[in-house]
């Protein structure tokens, strides 16, 4: 059953922590790939967007107006401006480039009321091979399998697949963008009566209808494209995902690759293979990436790359649903409560504790407030005595150094 996603206004400092924590464990499988972070602007100038023919739908962009009249845009996509970036500094890659992002993105395509969403990507700007596609999959794998996530499908099609079958039809986009959605939303039925009514050839049509059929295990798919007379049209193509595919083989993580050739991405600038990745119960993918080799032409520079980019909210909310949170160490903060003419010492208590990486108030107990819950870690400084209270147990203590000595033992 899909679950809709959840539209969480605020997170709390709960899923704040759970988010930081699998933030950090994308970052770490980036870097253990040889990815360097890097960041771009959040506004960006409206121009870097508009009349590009491999740039969707500017009108969804959000747009704002600077203060001399230039309209800007909030960042809708992030491998666009990185694009741009390495073509206005290298014009032709000459070594391979390796870099991955945790940005927003804004108001771009998202059929939700969210205009903001979290992307953790990477972009490998390097020559075509089978191998550095291989690569870069068999990392968004990795990080699937590193959230944990038991079960998972990478879906990989290839943005020339549906290209081909329609350079053959010659049909204006109006006429495509209908047939589009039916294929992404394998509506077969009304797209065989769409079919009927454009003026293509019968093997044609009949090519396109099987397209949504087009889907599972890669052997399976190519033996289909091959009973449908496909293989000649795309041939290219398809020999092209085979050698992906047996690269991702040496990584040993075909286990959750299927093939899907009526993969269809929304944006306009892949070039080559695609992939997508879904984890069960969640309807949307939580990664899409492929291949952008033709991106930096519009930018004066030939540079082909690939990448992907995890929406790192609704992995979030994939890694909650299948209760993947780990339990995070108890951070309530160690309460010092003081009689007033013990402030110096009991505040120098708390700065050590604090130096050492603890989370600590503190409060004049002369200030009658509340006293602290029965799990939390308890000081009292009193005229005569110093306490450690924790649960049942009181300890009385000297110096400091027996205090920490007590909460490493307890290991909080
Ligand atoms: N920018 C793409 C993902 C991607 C990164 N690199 C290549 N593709 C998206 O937002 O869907």
């Amino acid at each position: 059953m899909m679950h809709p996603l959840l539209h969480t206004p605020y997170l709390d400092n709960d899923l704040l922590q759970q988010r930081d924590k699998m933030v950090a464990t994308l970052k770490q499988r980036f870097k253990t790939y040889g990815y360097q972070q890097i960041q771009t602007a959040t506004l960006e100038p409206y121009d870097l967007y508009v009349g590009n023919p491999k740039i969707g739908n500017t009108d969804e962009m959000i747009k704002v107006m600077d203060t001399s009249g230039k309209v800007l845009v909030l960042r809708p996509d992030v491998t666009i401006p990185i694009t741009q970036q390495i073509a206005t500094a290298h014009m032709n890659v000459g070594e391979d480039t390796r870099l991955f992002y945790i940005m927003d993105v804004f108001g771009y395509r998202f059929e939700d009321d969210q205009k903001q969403r979290t992307q953790a990507g990477v972009e490998y700007f390097s020559n075509r091979t089978p191998a550095g596609d291989a690569e870069v999959i068999a990392l968004a794998i990795h990080i699937l399998k590193d959230c944990g996530f038991p079960e998972f499908k990478l879906e990989i099609g290839h943005a020339g697949f549906f290209r081909a079958l329609l350079a053959q039809a010659n049909l204006s986009n109006e006429q495509i963008a209908p047939l589009q959605t039916y294929i992404q939303t394998k509506n077969i039925a009304e797209m065989v009566d769409y079919l009927a009514t454009l003026p293509i050839q019968e093997t044609v049509k009949e090519a396109m209808q099987h397209i949504p059929f087009l889907y599972g295990e890669p052997n399976e798919v190519m033996e289909g494209i091959k009973q449908n007379g496909l293989n000649g049209i795309v041939q290219a193509e398809l020999t092209y995902l085979v050698d992906v595919y047996n690269s991702i083989q040496a990584y040993g993580l075909t286990d959750h690759i299927v093939f899907n050739l009526g993969l269809i991405n929304d944006m306009n600038y892949y070039s080559d293979v695609i992939f997508q990745g879904f984890v069960n119960q969640v309807g949307n993918p939580v990664v899409m990436g492929g291949r952008y080799d033709g991106l930096g032409d519009y930018f004066g520079a030939r540079i082909p790359a690939i990448g992907f980019a995890f929406d790192v909210d609704l992995l979030l909310h994939a890694a909650k649903q299948h209760g993947l949170f780990t339990t995070l160490k108890e951070d309530e903060p160690i309460a010092v409560s003081y009689n007033i003419s013990q402030q110096k010492e009991a505040l120098a208590i708390a700065l050590a504790l604090r130096e050492r990486g603890y989370a600590v108030v503190t409060y004049s107990t002369n200030d009658n407030r509340q006293a602290a819950s029965k799990e939390t870690v308890h000081i009292i400084c009193e005229t005569d005595s110093y306490n450690l209270y924790h649960g049942e147990q009181a300890i009385s203590f000297q110096h400091i150094s027996e205090v920490i000595q007590l909460l490493q033992e307890r290991g909080s």
